[in-house]
């Protein structure tokens, strides 16, 4: 069986009570490709509002989620919360939460982990900065953060890798298809030597980072790009269009 194409919607912290609803109105009443899985993830205060108005069938992701089960951890949100709300997602490893809030390796791996022992599916981002990719360090950047999760998780099954280059996040510049194809190869190589088969030939690779209607459906030929994990036009009506770049 074939890997199901998945695109992701990535408001990051964008959008109001009205902007919200638009958005989803407009997903509910949008010609979808019934192969699609399509999951949005609006900021934590909209998640609600977004799963009660959401037509089933479309799923709802968090932007985060913490590590601990429960207890004094001012701010933070946990899987089971999550799960109990029919938020059946969360994002772990965004490169903004990397860079910007300082998340290390190892606590994104830890919060994938949780996230997964309760029931959610896991978005976890990875990607190499400007400066690693010119230093030619691009796989050992990702293959070291495929690693840390490696080391705490055993079944990939509910995990999709969403290979975001920090440079082409928000800034038009996107990946050409080789450069996104290579790296996608890569992160399949590795699922191949360091966990196995199964993992290596059923977990969807997905690929962010300035996509667009204009440039999805070159991407989506690349056999290693089972989807994409957008930001800004997630947010506009061309989301529909690149939810359906495979079929279009
Ligand atoms: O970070 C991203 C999705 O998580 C990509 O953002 P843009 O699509 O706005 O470049």
């Amino acid at each position: 069986m074939g890997r199901q194409f998945f695109v992701g919607g990535n408001f990051k912290m964008n959008g109001s009570v009205d902007t919200i609803k638009s958005i989803v109105n407009n997903l509910n009443q949008a010609k979808v490709d019934p192969n699609v899985e399509v999951v949005i993830a609006p900021p934590a205060l909209y998640l609600l509002l977004t799963r009660e108005h959401l037509r089933p069938g479309l799923e709802v992701a968090a932007q985060n989620v913490f590590d601990k089960p429960n207890g004094a951890f001012t701010g933070e949100i946990s899987a089971s919360q999550l799960k109990e709300s029919n938020i059946t997602w969360t994002l772990t490893g965004h490169s903004e939460r990397r860079v910007i809030l300082k998340e290390s390796d190892d606590f994104i791996a830890s919060k994938t982990k949780t996230a997964l022992d309760h029931g959610l599916g896991v978005i976890f981002c990875i990607g190499e900065t400007l400066e690693q990719r010119e230093a030619n360090q691009t796989i050992e950047v990702v293959t070291n953060q495929l690693r840390a999760v490696a080391k705490q998780i055993q079944d990939w099954s509910k995990v999709v890798i969403a290979y975001e280059p920090v440079w082409a996040i928000g800034t038009g510049k996107v990946a050409s298809t080789e450069q996104a194809q290579e790296v996608h190869a890569a992160i399949r190589a590795y699922l191949t030597k360091e966990v196995s088969q199964t993992a290596s030939d059923n977990t969807r690779i997905i690929y962010g980072g300035s996509v667009s209607e204009k440039n999805c459906n070159e991407l989506a030929k690349e056999k290693d790009i089972d989807g994409f994990l957008v930001g800004g036009a997630s947010l506009k009506p061309a989301f529909v269009d690149i939810i359906n770049a495979q079929s279009s």
